[in-house]
């Protein structure tokens, strides 16, 4: 029995000393090495850190679009470091959200039909009061049979996060999400995805460059060298930007060493 009187906080996604290397011999890059992480449901946390620190792998390990070559990731109480390919589809497909810079939308399809294509692949029908609910607050409702060419950016990337959400998966990956967008755009989208979180529960892990993008999340955890070496918690831009000059500054001396 447990006497612990801590609030209890399920974890939506944990990383366990997880190392991840490409190529071999002197061409080798650790990626990955020994990265731990765990991200609480409901939390909207971003993840920062110099170019090539690894976010990218991390954030496709984590939602097992990569594997890893040791360590675990147990998504709940799932170990995807342990699945075969074909599980880590239906993972993805059941579980998993994701938004890219990109926005990645079908262009021959509308927007209402981007948006319901993960149900219609999960073979699931549209719970028709969750979709009015996404597209009512992301502001789509008179945008919804238009095709993605019809949309503006802003817009599209919009859809691309009802389509994230439309399943309610235990947890959303979003990689630089706001990277092509203007400010306004992109602060009404960070807007959302806290919304998300706070409101809706919704765990969001978001990997940014952008400390004003960092800023609207729980917390930033900070990587170099394929580590998590640091964390901040209620985030601000000065105190982001503070840490990132910091993490530069390990970088650049280790490198030189
Ligand atoms: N498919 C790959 N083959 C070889 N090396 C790779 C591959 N993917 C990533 N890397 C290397 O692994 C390291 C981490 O890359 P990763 O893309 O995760 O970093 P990042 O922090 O996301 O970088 P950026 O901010 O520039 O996008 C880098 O040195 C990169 O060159």
């Amino acid at each position: 029995m447990s006497i612990s009187t801590a609030p209890h906080r399920t974890i939506a996604v944990e990383a366990r000393d997880v190392v991840k290397t490409y190529g071999r011999g002197d061409t080798a890059v650790h990626a990955l090495d020994g990265a731990s992480l765990t991200i609480p449901a409901g939390q909207f946390a971003a993840v920062m850190g110099p170019s090539g620190s690894g976010k990218s792998t991390l954030m496709h390990t984590l939602a097992g679009l990569d594997d890893a070559d040791a360590g675990h990731v147990l998504l709940g109480d799932t170990d995807v470091t342990r699945l075969s390919e074909r599980q880590r589809t239906l993972l993805r497909r059941e579980r998993i959200g994701f938004v890219f810079q990109s926005f990645n939308l079908v262009p021959t399809l509308t927007a209402a039909e981007n948006i319901e294509l993960p149900l219609r692949l999960a073979g699931r029908r549209p719970d028709a009061d969750w979709v009015d609910k996404l597209v009512t607050t992301l502001g789509l409702a008179d945008r919804l049979h238009h095709r993605p060419a019809q949309l503006s950016g802003g817009q599209q990337q919009r859809v691309a996060v009802a389509r994230a959400l439309v399943t309610r998966p235990e947890i959303v990956f979003a990689d630089e999400p706001t990277g092509n967008l203007d400010s306004r755009s992109g602060e009404a989208l960070l807007d959302f995805l806290r919304h998300a979180a706070h409101d809706l529960g919704q765990t969001i892990v978001m990997v940014t460059h952008d400390p004003h993008a960092a800023a609207y999340a729980d917390r930033v955890v900070f990587l170099a060298d394929g580590r998590v070496v640091d964390e901040l918690a209620e985030p601000t831009v000065a105190a982001v930007l503070s840490r990132m000059s910091g993490l530069d500054t390990v970088t650049t001396t280790r490198k030189e060493r």
